[in-house]
């Protein structure tokens, strides 16, 4: 598939008859913000953290409003009744099919072919699709915690003496924790000899690549301007595109190299190599895996690093929660006793991940507030479709937003409040209480409320997946194939408020790696560190307003923290003490639960 003149063509086509030519049914009626004549919002969305612009608009119009970017018109949709219908595999449901995906493909190959997520052809999506599902089961997350738990331990290491070094004990969390998810993807799901890849480099040539992407999302004639107008930047956009590249061939060279795969190899690389094209009954070729080997390292590591950096933000900015986590982990034998080299009591386990509920409600209520595919997932009419109770023409740009969706006042009480609370108070919390037939279109946000009735407490013990009553309740389980729903059925028809993996066919395929990778890095790390936020940093509603979309959400100027080893005796006195004594208070639980685990390997060094 390759990136074609004639989907351009057909965009422009689209603006035509949707402006000036053909019916427009009610699109007009939908509610929004008034416009510029030609340019109709892209002044208003040419702001770094144009999601919270959205946000603002969905709170002001309501659960279905519209803009536009030039000629294109654009639904923007907040209400979860019609988000779960647009997403997903019902009828109502929307094609994944919209010029703005063509964009990453600037990240995932030089040579100009689709990946299965922005291709139009279901089969090339399907194929990818299927064939890589057990690549996610659950015995291969289990394998790669193995390789997290490796290198997070290696991250703790660095910041120690990173703090150490560095003035004042400040670390740079954000940069050092993609690099290090990076190296755990090429590990772990590639098996790559990590001696041979400078992590940095393809890091920055992935942030570039994704910088120039999002430009051209929101505004697609930028392609034809950017050579002409900044050739230095289209000269850095065009070495990171080969940077890129480069890693992939790389990678294409190796699995090639090892020859066949043998059946029961499930890792990701031999469930690509193992991919027969239908059409010729041949392995794929060169050209046909590169960009899906870009596909997997552009959705795999960026989102969950993001994500951690997101919560280590909120655990820094909120001492109290902080605390709380400490008092967990100790109870689990998880945080370092306060005496030595930094010796945790015990070793993380794979089965702790989902047995500490305040950690992963801390993670959970993250994800609501920073999720990092925040303006994911856009979809576009094929056909006159009803949205709601507006029929829109065909070729309309339909935008379930996930940001909007998990922040707007309609859908939240209080949004703008981190409280991981609610995920314990509430275990219903993921989904909206009452659903709309209308899709919500009201200001006041009738369609949905979010207060919530049942307080039974969740602390999902279960295993990844297949968290029945959880904010994951619903989501692909990787076993069971693409279309696989792991929550109950009368889960799968309720309306979610809270989707940060997205819904339906198109979910995300790698989300309980990305859950394993979150809970395990942070465990590890909190297990080791106080963390505050650095002075440079400025106060959090700085950081707040420093949100910056660059394909996922991250923080504009990265975050800088101040790192206190537990050992170093130098944690904020209020923080020392109260984590000192749920530390003694807890020791009691902690020598049972240490002689109940099974420590695999002793103490941690
Ligand atoms: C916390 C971490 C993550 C978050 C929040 C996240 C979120 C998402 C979202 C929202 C989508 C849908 C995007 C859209 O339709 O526009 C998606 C798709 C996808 N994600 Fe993730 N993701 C995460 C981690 C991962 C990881 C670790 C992998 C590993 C490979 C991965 C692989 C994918 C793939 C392959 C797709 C495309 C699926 C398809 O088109 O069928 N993701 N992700």
């Amino acid at each position: 598939m390759s990136l074609g003149a004639g989907e351009e063509v057909r965009f422009y086509l689209n603006l035509l008859r949707n402006n000036w030519l053909g019916p427009k049914f009610d699109l007009l009626k939908i509610p929004g913000p008034p416009g510029y004549w030609g340019a109709g919002h892209i002044p208003y969305l040419m702001r770094p953290d144009y999601h919270v612009q959205a946000l603002e608009w969905a709170n002001k119009y309501g659960g279905i409003c519209r803009f536009s970017l030039g000629g294109q018109h654009i639904v923007l949709v907040s209400d979860p009744a019609l988000v779960q219908t647009l997403l997903g595999r019902g009828p109502g449901s929307l094609p994944r099919k919209c010029i703005g995906y063509q964009f990453f493909d600037l990240a995932t190959n030089h040579l100009g072919r689709r990946s299965f997520f922005t291709t139009t052809d279901e089969e090339q999506w399907l194929l990818i699709r299927k064939g890589t599902a057990q690549a996610f089961s659950q015995a291969n997350i289990r394998r790669y915690f193995t390789c997290a738990l490796k290198h997070a331990q290696e991250l703790a290491d660095q910041v120690k003496i990173t703090a150490a070094t560095s003035r004042a004990g400040c670390v740079e969390m954000q940069e050092q924790v993609e690099m290090m998810l990076l190296d755990v993807f090429l590990e772990g799901l590639f098996e790559v000899d990590l001696r041979r890849v400078n992590s940095e480099d393809i890091s920055h040539a992935m942030n570039t690549v994704l910088l120039e992407a999002n430009e051209r999302i929101k505004f697609p004639l930028r392609k034809m301007f950017v050579n002409l107008v900044s050739p230095r930047w289209s000269y850095k956009v065009w070495s990171a595109q080969h940077v890129l590249g480069g890693l992939y061939e790389r990678i294409f060279n190796t699995m090639r190299a090892r020859g066949v795969p043998p059946e029961d190899e499930t890792v990701l690389w031999a469930c690509l190599a193992r991919l027969k094209d239908p059409a010729t009954g041949k392995p794929l070729t060169k050209q046909q895996l590169l960009p899906e080997i870009g596909a997997f390292i552009l959705a795999g590591f960026d989102t969950s690093s993001h994500t951690i950096a997101w919560c280590l933000f909120n655990i820094a900015a909120h001492p109290e929660v902080q605390r709380r986590i400490k008092s967990e982990l100790s109870a689990s034998g998880l945080l370092h006793a306060g005496q030595g080299n930094c010796v945790t009591p015990r070793q993380l386990s794979y089965e702790d991940l989902p047995r500490l509920p305040y950690l992963n409600a801390v993670i959970d209520e993250t994800m609501r507030m920073y999720p990092v595919a925040a303006t994911g997932s856009v979809r576009e009419t094929t056909a006159p479709t009803q949205i709601g109770p507006y029929k829109v023409p065909e070729g309309i740009v339909v935008w379930p937003m996930i940001y909007a969706l998990q922040n707007s006042t309609h859908n939240w009480e209080e949004p703008e409040k981190f409280k991981p609370e609610r995920w314990l108070d509430n275990r219903d919390c993921a989904y909206a209480t009452t659903s709309s037939s209308n899709g919500g279109s009201s200001p006041s946000g009738s369609s949905s409320s979010s207060s919530s009735s049942s307080s039974s407490s969740s602390s999902s013990s279960s295993p990844f997946g297949s968290e029945a009553g959880s904010p994951r309740a619903g989501a692909a389980d990787a076993t069971a194939g693409p279309a696989a729903g792991a929550g109950s059925a009368a889960d799968a028809r309720r309306a979610r408020r809270f989707a940060p993996f997205s819904d339906g066919l198109k979910n995300c395929l790698g989300q309980a790696l990305g859950i394993m990778e979150v809970r395990t890095v942070l465990a590890v790390l909190l297990g080791r560190f106080w963390f505050d936020l650095a002075p440079s940093m400025g106060k959090p509603e700085t950081v707040r307003r420093n949100q910056q979309i660059a394909l996922t959400l991250k923080m504009k100027e990265g975050l800088s923290l101040v790192a206190k080893p537990h050992s170093s005796g130098k944690e904020t006195q209020q923080g020392e003490g109260a984590v000192a004594k749920a530390t003694r208070a807890a020791s009691g639980v902690w020598g049972r639960a240490a002689a109940l685990a099974a420590a695999p390997s002793g103490p941690l060094n």
